[in-house]
């Protein structure tokens, strides 16, 4: 049982309190954050330089954490150097295991990779602040329903801006992975001509997890790639479940892609969803399907002017593509181009990262909050009882939350 402090019992309780819903169950610990965050400090005394940035200079941002932290031993600082030198000269294989070690479920990697995450952080911000404040990548999430011709998008418009001379990377979430440890996108071949190009980077899904835990890990990973260079960040996801709204909370442009079906296919696209959309693209219009891609079009297109406006410098709209034959891709890249001029320019794209620091938070604090209230031992001992009791019809629901969340701030015995 991690020890939990009093702050963290209250952050508890009080979101409890206030029904702020929690996902279920949750096997990922997080229990070493604040340790890691302690342990910073050590980690910006250790002065070696990497690629020409000392660890030294980010003494000052980390120096009040660092009292209480215990060394990194000779190993492990030997370990993160060499990731974190590995990353920033945009070496794959060091993305790929900074990757591997923020997605670990072990509690020291865990620190590790904070300790990872923190230093490259820095570094993007560095390289913000010499970019006049702007980001230096372009986040651009994807979702559609499944066989909406995502990966084959990504492919064809990843080896376009690949010839631009852009690096892209492409993170996947797999709504699936959380519920059944299956996959509904990565059992396939994905995206090989963009898999064997040295400027992108492909990255699947973590394998298994609550979505809480691949939201953060998803993030995480973002994060690393930007620090490796690559400044177009791709996030697919299948439009099942909530991923789809996970992504749009950690993108600059949320792209739903729609095939050109009719009826049932189209029924699952929730209309939620569509309100988060900042560019609707309807793909594989081609062939006997140009006709019906049209008509999608025309129909998106009018309801998209029914739903309230989430930006005063963009008007989503619906445009169409066929990856098969290129046609319109161009156009829509130079939408997403246009998209992402227009939020920058009016300050709006900075104050959606700025937001969505905070949703990564405060999602971070509700998977750990009911972490430790269901771990806390007064509420173990309790649980079971009251769970009849409810279900029994004896006790409301409202009593038996309350008996709870007062064990849970009782001191552990
Ligand atoms: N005609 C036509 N077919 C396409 C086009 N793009 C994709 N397809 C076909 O649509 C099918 C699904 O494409 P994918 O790219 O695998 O779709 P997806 O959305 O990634 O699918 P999931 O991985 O199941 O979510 C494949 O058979 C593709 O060949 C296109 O532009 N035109």
């Amino acid at each position: 049982m991690p020890h939990i402090c009093p702050n963290m019992r209250r952050v508890g309780f009080s979101l409890l309190r206030h029904h702020i819903s929690f996902p279920p169950s949750s096997p990922t610990v997080h229990s070493g954050t604040r340790a890691c965050c302690l342990r910073l400090g050590v980690f910006a005394r250790h002065r070696s330089s990497v690629a020409g940035h000392s660890w030294q200079r980010e003494s000052h941002v980390t120096s009040a954490l660092g009292s209480h932290a215990p060394d990194l031993t000779g190993p492990e600082q030997r370990l993160l150097s060499k990731l974190y030198g590995g990353l920033i000269g945009g070496q794959r294989a060091s993305l790929a295991e900074s990757i591997t070690l923020v997605e670990t479920q072990h509690a020291r990697k865990k620190e590790l990779a904070q300790v990872l995450l923190q230093r490259v952080l820095a570094y993007r911000r560095e390289q913000e602040s010499r970019n006049g404040g702007k980001p230096v990548a372009f986040r651009v999430g994807l979702s559609g329903p499944p066989g909406a011709g995502k990966s084959t998008f990504i492919e064809v418009v990843g080896k376009m801006l690949t010839g631009r001379g852009h690096k892209v990377s492409v993170l996947a979430v797999d709504p699936s992975s959380c519920t059944t440890g299956g996959s509904l996108m990565g059992d396939k071949t994905r995206m090989t001509e963009l898999s064997r190009d040295m400027s992108a980077f492909i990255r699947p899904s973590p394998a298994s997890g609550t979505l809480g835990g691949v939201t953060r890990t998803t993030n995480e990973a973002i994060v690393l790639c930007e620090g490796a260079g690559y400044d177009i960040v791709l996030v697919e996801t299948v439009g099942v479940g909530q991923s789809e709204f996970a992504v749009a909370d950690m993108v600059d442009m949320f792209v739903l892609l729609i095939p050109p079906a009719g009826g049932d296919e189209l029924q699952g696209i929730k209309r939620g969803i569509i309100e988060r959309a900042d560019l609707v693209v309807v793909t594989k219009s081609d062939g006997d399907l140009l006709v019906p891609a049209r008509r999608i079009q025309a129909e998106y297109t009018s309801a998209l002017k029914l739903l309230r406006r989430q930006s005063k410098s963009w008007n989503p709209e619906v445009v169409r593509a066929s990856s098969h034959t290129s046609e319109g891709v161009p156009e829509v890249w130079a939408k997403m181009e246009s998209y992402r001029d227009a939020m920058l320019a009016c300050g709006e794209l900075q104050g959606r990262r700025r937001a969505q620091q905070k949703v990564w938070m405060w999602s971070l604090i509700q998977e750990n909050a009911l972490l430790h209230f269901q771990n806390h031992p007064g509420v173990r001992e309790a649980l079971p009882h009251l769970e009849e009791r409810v279900t029994k019809g004896a006790i409301s629901p409202g009593l038996a939350a309350d008996l709870l969340l007062k064990a849970f701030s009782s001191p552990s015995p």
